[in-house]
């Protein structure tokens, strides 16, 4: 996608070859900063401090971060450790352990000598393959909302409501949650995105608002605890959001707070869809509420705010009094009854396991 006119990735091979070069998101929107990731530790460090986040894109960084591991020492040892060590960097998306998997199933067979020229082709292979799957799952969401905008008057929008940063950020580009977004508004259809803010760390506020202002999609960021009142009057069409796993019985974890506007959007009759790649399927897992690991996260990212003050200066402010505990869990579990459909690169999907299983009989089996 494109800032300031030139077109970005989220992650990208640099010109000398080997290292990696990503977009620092901890400093938007109020710095645009590229950070270089040259060894693996990096590239855990990068995913655990959430200079990249995003289940697609952490999948992505932890692909490269094989080749840099690689690239430095291609034993069998050093294969198992750099899985090892990146795998721990987050525990929620499934996109992490399946890019791992794909990068230990293309090198263990290898002699060491040929591991690191084939790890750099199979990370850059996995980046590609996101920006078409997210095409793709642009392609089929863009039905559901050219079905809307049908029934609209001339000039009168497609209300979609969003939350967390299911952006081109998130992924290699395009997005999941925005690429049918993406794609309606570059084709003429008057859309306009309700942007949660998404407390506590702020990614729809920062990063989707950020993104669909580059993009000159109409937007407006909301409190978190809006869209019930949005929905209750008729000021939504439909909600899309990312996922960052996914149950074979068609449970959906995102980010905290997702599961609250499936409630609403249900109680409303909005249709609530959500925006998949098919590596977030977890087929390994039947019940996405009990079995899914939601990480927990410090906090700070509750008892502190950060932004620009009016002369320009980054501060990070305390919002809680001092001794009052915290609890910040990152993410949470919607029930399968609660989802419309799953927008994924092979169709729009009941959120079933028979749907999922038949639309990637590749990856049930497995
Ligand atoms: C296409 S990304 C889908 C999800 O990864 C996204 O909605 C989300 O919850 C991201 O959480 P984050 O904690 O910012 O990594």
């Amino acid at each position: 996608m494109k800032v300031d006119g030139r077109h970005f990735r989220s992650i990208w091979l640099e010109p000398d070859g080997w290292s990696v070069g990503a977009i620092d998101q901890r400093r938007l929107p109020h710095e645009f900063i590229i950070a270089k990731i040259t060894t693996a530790e990096e590239a855990g460090e990068a995913i655990s401090s959430m200079l990249v986040r995003g289940a697609p894109l952490i999948g992505a960084t932890a692909a490269y971060g094989m080749a840099l591991a690689m690239r430095g020492d291609s034993s069998d040892a050093s294969l198992d450790r750099a899985g090892k060590m990146l795998a721990a960097t987050r525990p929620t998306a499934i996109n992490l352990k399946w890019a791992i998997d794909e990068m230990q199933r293309a090198l263990a067979p290898l002699a060491a000598s040929a591991r690191a020229e084939a790890a750099y082709g199979r990370a850059r292979e996995i980046a590609d393959e996101d920006v078409e799957i997210n095409r793709e799952i642009g392609r089929h969401g863009l039905d559901l909302i050219e079905k809307i905008a049908a029934t609209k008057k001339p000039g009168e929008p497609v209300n979609v409501l969003t939350h967390c940063n299911a952006g081109w950020l998130a992924t290699v580009d395009w997005g999941t949650a925005t690429s049918p977004i993406y794609q309606a508004h570059d084709r003429g259809i008057a859309v306009h995105v309700w942007v949660d803010e998404t407390r506590p760390r702020n990614q729809g506020a920062s990063l989707t608002a950020w993104e669909l202002g580059h993009h000159g999609v109409p937007h407006t960021v909301i409190p978190d605890n809006t869209g019930g009142h949005l929905m209750q009057h008729r000021m939504v069409d439909l909600a899309i959001v990312g996922t960052d796993r996914v149950a074979a019985n068609g449970d959906v974890c995102n980010k905290i707070g997702t599961y609250l506007k499936a409630l609403a959007a249900h109680d409303n009759d909005v249709p609530f869809y959500v925006a998949l790649p098919s590596p977030t399927i977890d087929f390994s897992i039947d019940d996405g509420v009990r079995q899914i690991p939601i990480e927990q996260r410090a906090a700070s990212e509750v008892t502190h705010l950060t932004g620009r003050t009016a002369d320009g200066r980054i501060e990070t402010v305390r919002v809680v009094p001092d001794g009052s505990s915290v609890a910040n869990f990152g993410f949470d579990v919607t029930p399968a009854r609660l989802v419309t459909g799953l927008i994924t690169e092979r169709g729009v999907l009941g959120a079933d396991r028979a749907a999922l299983a038949s639309a990637f009989p590749e990856r049930s089996g497995r």
